[in-house]
C-alpha cells in the first residue's frame, strides 16, 4: 500500500518543490516506488525532472475535472523508480472549476487509489495556497510534511496551514497526520538562521527533523538540467542530506534502509 504524503506550505518559495524532488528521488534511489504528484500550477516539479511542458497531453487538470484515470498522466523520469503525474498551467484553471463540481474534495484521492498497489511512496507538491488544490491534497494524504524557510516570519502563515490541516481532518480525512517539519535554506553564517531553528523547534519539538537543508547552490541548479540532485550531482552536500531527511522518514515509515 502506497504512504502518501503532501509537501505543503501556503507561503512561497520555501522549498517545497526542492524537498518533493529530492526526498522523493532518494527514497527512490534506496529502491522504493515512488509517485510524485504535481498539484501545482506553476508545475516546476514537472520540468525540475525533464518532462517538457509542451509534449505533456493530458495532466492534473484532467485528472481532478474530467476524472480520467491517473495512469494515463504518469511520466517515468531520469531516475530509477522515480514517477511523476505532471501540472501545466491548465491547472489554474482547477481551483475555479472544482468549485462547482460532485464530490471535488476527494478527486484526487478517488484517483490515487487507482495506483494504491503500484508505489511505496506518493508524494503531492502542493500549490502555494490553501484552496481546493490543497484541500484535494490533504484529503488524499496520510500526512503533511511542511518546509519552513530559515528566515524571519518563518512561522508565519503556519497557524492558518494547521487550521487547514485540522478542517480537513473533522469533514474528510480524520486520520491525517503532520509528517514533520523541515528547516530548509538555512544561511549558516548568520545569526538569524540558528534564531529561527530554536523558535521552530521549540514550537514543534519533536516533529522536527534532525536534518536541516541550508542554502546550497547546486540544489538550485539541478532543476535547470531536468534533474533531482541525485543525478545531477550524487556525491553533493545536498544529496546526502536529502538522503539523510529520506533515512528519517522511511524509518518513521517503519521501511528498512536498503541500498
Ligand atoms: N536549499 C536550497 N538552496 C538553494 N536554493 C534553494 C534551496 N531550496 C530551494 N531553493 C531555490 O529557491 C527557490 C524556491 O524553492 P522551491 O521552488 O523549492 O520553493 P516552493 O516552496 O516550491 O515555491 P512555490 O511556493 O513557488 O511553489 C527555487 O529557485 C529553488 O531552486
Amino acid at each position: 500500500m502506497v504512504d502518501i504524503i503532501s509537501i505543503a506550505n501556503q507561503k512561497g518559495g520555501v522549498g517545497k518543490t526542492t524537498t518533493t524532488i529530492n526526498l522523493a528521488a532518494s527514497i527512490a534511489n534506496r529502491g522504493y516506488h515512488v509517485l510524485i504528484i504535481d498539484i501545482d500550477p506553476q508545475g516546476n516539479a514537472t520540468s525540475g525532472l525533464g518532462i517538457e511542458k509542451s509534449t505533456i497531453d493530458k495532466d492534473i487538470y484532467n485528472v481532478l475535472v474530467d476524472e480520467i484515470p491517473l495512469t494515463e498522466t504518469i511520466h517515468h523520469t531520469g531516475t530509477k523508480n522515480l514517477d511523476i503525474a505532471p501540472a501545466t498551467i491548465n491547472l489554474s484553471g482547477a481551483e475555479t472549476e472544482l468549485i462547482s463540481m460532485m464530490a471535488r474534495e476527494t478527486r484526487l484521492k478517488s484517483a490515487l487509489d487507482q495506483v494504491a498497489n503500484d508505489y511505496d511512496f506518493a508524494f503531492i507538491d502542493c500549490p502555494p495556497s490553501l484552496g481546493q488544490l490543497s484541500i484535494n491534497a490533504f484529503t488524499a494524504s496520510d500526512s503533511i510534511l511542511i518546509p519552513v524557510q530559515s528566515e524571519y516570519y518563518a512561522m508565519e502563515g503556519l497557524s492558518q496551514l494547521l487550521n487547514t490541516i485540522r478542517l480537513v481532518q473533522k469533514h474528510f480525512n480524520k486520520d491525517l497526520a503532520v509528517e514533520g517539519v523541515l528547516l530548509t535554506m538555512l544561511d549558516a553564517r548568520t545569526n538569524l538562521g540558528a534564531e529561527v531553528v530554536k523558535e521552530v523547534q521549540s514550537y514543534f519539538s519533536e516533529k522536527v527533523y534532525k536534518t536541516i537543508i541550508p542554502r546550497l547552490t547546486k540544489l538550485a541548479e539541478a532543476p535547470s538540467y531536468g534533474q533531482a540532485i541525485t543525478e545531477y550531482d550524487s556525491k553533493s552536500r545536498g544529496a546526502k542530506l536529502y538522503d539523510d531527511l529520506a533515512k528519517e522518514v522511511l524509518k518513521a515509515h517503519g521501511k528498512r534502509l536498503k541500498k
